[in-house]
């Protein structure tokens, strides 16, 4: 059977060599996450591209699933040594937190800079992220105003500038787009799902359906279930898609399919996280 999704050729190659030259000019790397998904929205080589530079762990869209997820992700990754910052860039919630930590990597690498008799500068930082996890919304945050172009479309993100965010901070304008990895299509499903997959084909109708068999999976049949007046724990996922477009899209599954991921994609079903930490 051939991928589900596959991504355009040519494009990721690119997309690492454009990482790498960014990563080489900073000295503290912000990884931005969906907190929806936050082990498909890391990709499993960011360690060795970043190497030995502070990384600042960021959960973007935290206004997307419950408080009591946020902290057992917080717990979880607390555990594995980590400290994920929870932001809403869209409203601009946990973005002081991100801008201290950064300069305190700062106050770190002034410190080996004065041991080793060089003057003090700013700290340089990159954002970094899946196409669309909201880097872009991320830094207009951090620098308090809109400078950088933000849109719902995955990978409009273009040029190279610093931007002064502070006394002690200078950023990148533009984030690092991290490339797709191509192993694993739980991961790509789950992309494809929020939309943070880049310049990607999948079919559209695929993907509905197994967010509806990740929701009932994650026990949120019940938000289905009232929102479309279906019941989905009597069929499958595509199933469903089918039930729907028989229901209100005289058939059209393509409509049906659309109209789901839509829903979700813009909260309107509720704050849903797609993955929980893993109990091991
Ligand atoms: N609900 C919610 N939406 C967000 C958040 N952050 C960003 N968004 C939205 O997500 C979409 C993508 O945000 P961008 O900032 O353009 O994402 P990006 O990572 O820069 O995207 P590319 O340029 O495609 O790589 C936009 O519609 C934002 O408004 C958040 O914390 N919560």
């Amino acid at each position: 059977m051939p991928p589900e999704i596959q991504w355009y050729p040519g494009h990721i190659a690119k997309a690492e060599r454009q990482l790498k030259e960014q990563l080489k000019r900073v000295d503290v790397v912000l990884e931005v996450l969906d907190a929806r998904i936050p082990l498909a929205s890391h990709h499993p080589q960011v360690a060795e591209w970043i190497g030995s530079k502070p990384r600042i762990l960021i959960l973007n869209r935290a206004d997307m699933i419950p408080e009591s997820v946020r902290q057992a992700w917080q717990a979880w990754f607390k555990r594995r040594g980590e400290v994920p910052y929870f932001t809403d860039a869209q409203q601009g919630q946990g973005i002081r937190a991100v801008s201290k930590a950064a300069q305190a990597a700062g106050v770190e690498m002034n410190r080996r800079r004065r041991d080793r008799g060089m003057r003090p500068r700013p700290v340089r930082a990159v954002v970094i992220g899946f196409p669309n996890v909201g880097k872009s919304a991320l830094i207009n945050r951090l620098l308090g105003r809109k400078a950088v172009a933000s849109a719902r479309r995955a990978g409009v993100t273009r040029q190279l500038q610093w931007v002064r965010i502070s006394e002690s901070i200078e950023l990148l304008d533009a984030p690092g787009v991290i490339p797709s990895k191509l192993d694993n299509q739980t991961d790509a499903v789950k992309l494809a799902i929020c939309e943070d997959i880049g310049e990607a084909a999948y079919d559209n109708q695929h993907v509905a359906a197994a967010l509806v068999d990740l929701l009932v999976e994650l026990a949120y049949e019940e938000i289905l279930r009232s929102r479309y007046g279906l019941d989905p724990l009597s069929m499958t996922g595509e199933e469903y898609i089918h039930a729907l477009a028989n229901s209100r899209y005289q058939g059209d599954a393509e409509r049906a399919a659309l109209q789901l991921l839509n829903d979700f994609r813009k909260g309107l079903m509720g704050a849903i996280p797609l993955e929980l930490p893993p109990t091991n």
